[in-house]
């Protein structure tokens, strides 16, 4: 029997009762394990039913698969144990495997492997986290969209643009006395004035793939008793905030997970901003300016029987930003100028239908997009902003001295690589499939 620690095995399926689990194993002692449960000879990619045994004992009555490598998820020999949904045929299982020297997968070990063996770039493979974990319609067409390559073919699209202004670079310096035409290095700086502007756009656009996959970020803001918590609990559909007349009832910052118009969405209801002595008050204000600032939109919320112009939260509305106007069941609060207004009361239930709509709207307008985006992680976008630099300094060196724009570039497209995984690869593998599931 193979005595091989590099095969490895994990529950793919959910941890718990349930009608079938799936083992799945992959490494070059895939073939002898089979054979050892009793399993042998199967054909390939072809479902088999067989009685799988381990020390006189029967494990289960299973279906199991073969995919002999490269034709594989891992690019490796691998197989897939169709069981029954027990505990205690899962326990056999693991035992039998455990004792042929099979070991127990790390997280994400599986997709590394894929992508370690060439079956996927980074990129995609993080598309592989990203698809496991969407739970909205454009979660899920985004990580398909990126599993698909389409965010590799960004940078692939970068990178060329990069190596043809680099050949043009290398080619004046390595041949500065041949049949090269004059200045061609300076025929590069059209094609860098292009890429610098595509990588501009690109980072321009870098908030709409962050916020598909975390989630839209959205605070309630306004002062004391302006019924913050009271519009959380309307849009939230429970009572999870406290309401109460008394002015300052919210201090911590308080979350929940939305889904609107197919998107998702984190709302934050909020201290009331006021002057407050109280230490308690005090911190949860800080935080409320905190997530004001770092929010996708705000949401002003003010009441008729408030003052006007002297609200602390005016500070921190963007003309984009939307002010509620509520209780309007008690009449008009007069709205600020140059900021939308909707009027709403969270008593009678008037206008929040209208305010879910708008949400809706504007969540479309800032999250679809005709081109895929180029960033849907903080990984890439730190790799676009070290490029442009690069591409940019390489651009101002071209006419001074070719030979140091290349080193310019060639920074550029290591950057760019990075993301794909192409190049640089050990420090970040740790970072990419830290996040991963088991059996992934
Ligand atoms: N049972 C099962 N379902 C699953 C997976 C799996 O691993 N097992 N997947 C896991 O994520 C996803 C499908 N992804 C997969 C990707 C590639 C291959 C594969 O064997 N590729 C070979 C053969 C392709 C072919 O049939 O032509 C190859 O690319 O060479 C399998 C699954 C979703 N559903
Ligand atoms: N008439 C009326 N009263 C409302 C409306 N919305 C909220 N209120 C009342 O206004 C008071 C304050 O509401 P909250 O939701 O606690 O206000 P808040 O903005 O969260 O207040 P703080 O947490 O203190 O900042 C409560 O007594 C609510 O019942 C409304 O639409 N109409
Ligand atoms: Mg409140």
């Amino acid at each position: 029997m193979t005595t091989n620690a590099d095969t490895i095995f994990a529950l793919a399926t959910p941890p718990g009762r349930g009608a079938i689990a799936i083992i799945r194993l992959s490494g070059p002692g895939v073939d002898a394990t089979l054979t050892a449960l009793g399993a042998g000879g199967l054909t390939a990619r072809l479902a088999s039913l067989r009685t799988l045994r381990h020390d006189g004992e029967t494990v289960d009555q299973a279906l199991v698969l073969r995919f002999p490598g490269p034709n594989s998820y891992t690019g490796e020999d691998s197989a897939e144990l169709h069981l029954h949904g027990g505990q205690a045929v899962l326990e056999a299982a693991s035992r039998a495997l455990i004792a042929l020297d099979v070991r127990p997968a790390e997280p994400g070990e599986f997709t590394r492997r894929a992508f370690q063996n060439g079956r996927m770039d980074l990129a995609q493979a993080e598309a592989v986290a990203d698809l496991i974990d969407a739970e909205t319609t454009a979660q899920k067409a985004q990580a398909l969209g990126q599993l698909d390559g389409a965010l590799s073919a960004a940078y692939a699209g970068f990178r060329r643009d990069l190596l043809k202004a680099l050949s043009l670079v290398e080619a004046e310096i390595d041949f500065p006395d041949e049949e090269v035409p004059d200045n061609l290095a300076r025929t590069a700086g059209p094609v860098l004035d292009q890429l610098a502007a595509d990588l501009r756009a690109a980072l321009a656009d870098s908030d709409r793939g962050r916020r598909v996959r975390e989630g839209y970020r959205i605070v309630l803001i306004g002062e004391t008793n302006a019924g913050k918590s009271s519009l959380f609990n309307a849009l939230t559909a429970r009572e999870a905030a406290i309401v109460t007349p008394i002015a300052g009832t919210t201090r911590d910052v308080l979350d929940a997970e939305l889904m609107i118009g197919g998107y998702a969405v984190t709302l934050s209801d909020t201290a009331g901003l006021r002057d407050s002595e109280d230490v308690v008050e005090a911190e949860g204000i800080r935080r409320a300016r905190l997530r004001a600032q770092d929010a996708d939109l705000r949401l002003w919320v003010r009441a008729p029987d408030q003052g006007q112009g002297d609200d602390p939260a005016a500070a921190f509305a963007q003309t984009e930003d939307l002010q509620i106007l509520n209780k309007a069941d008690l009449g008009a609060a007069t709205p600020v100028d140059g900021l939308e207004a909707l009027s709403v009361s969270t008593t009678s239930g008037e206008g929040l239908s209208d305010l879910h709509g708008w949400i809706a709207t504007r969540l479309a307008r800032d999250l679809s997009g005709a081109d895929f985006p180029a960033v849907t992680r903080e990984r890439h976008r730190r790799r676009l902003v070290e490029a442009l630099a690069a591409v940019e300094a390489g651009r101002r060196a071209l006419d001074l001295a070719p030979e140091m724009a290349g080193d310019d570039l060639r920074r550029a497209a290591d950057a760019l690589a990075r993301v794909t995984g192409a190049i640089g690869v050990e420090d970040i593998l740790g970072e990419v499939f830290s996040t991963f599931c088991i059996g992934k």
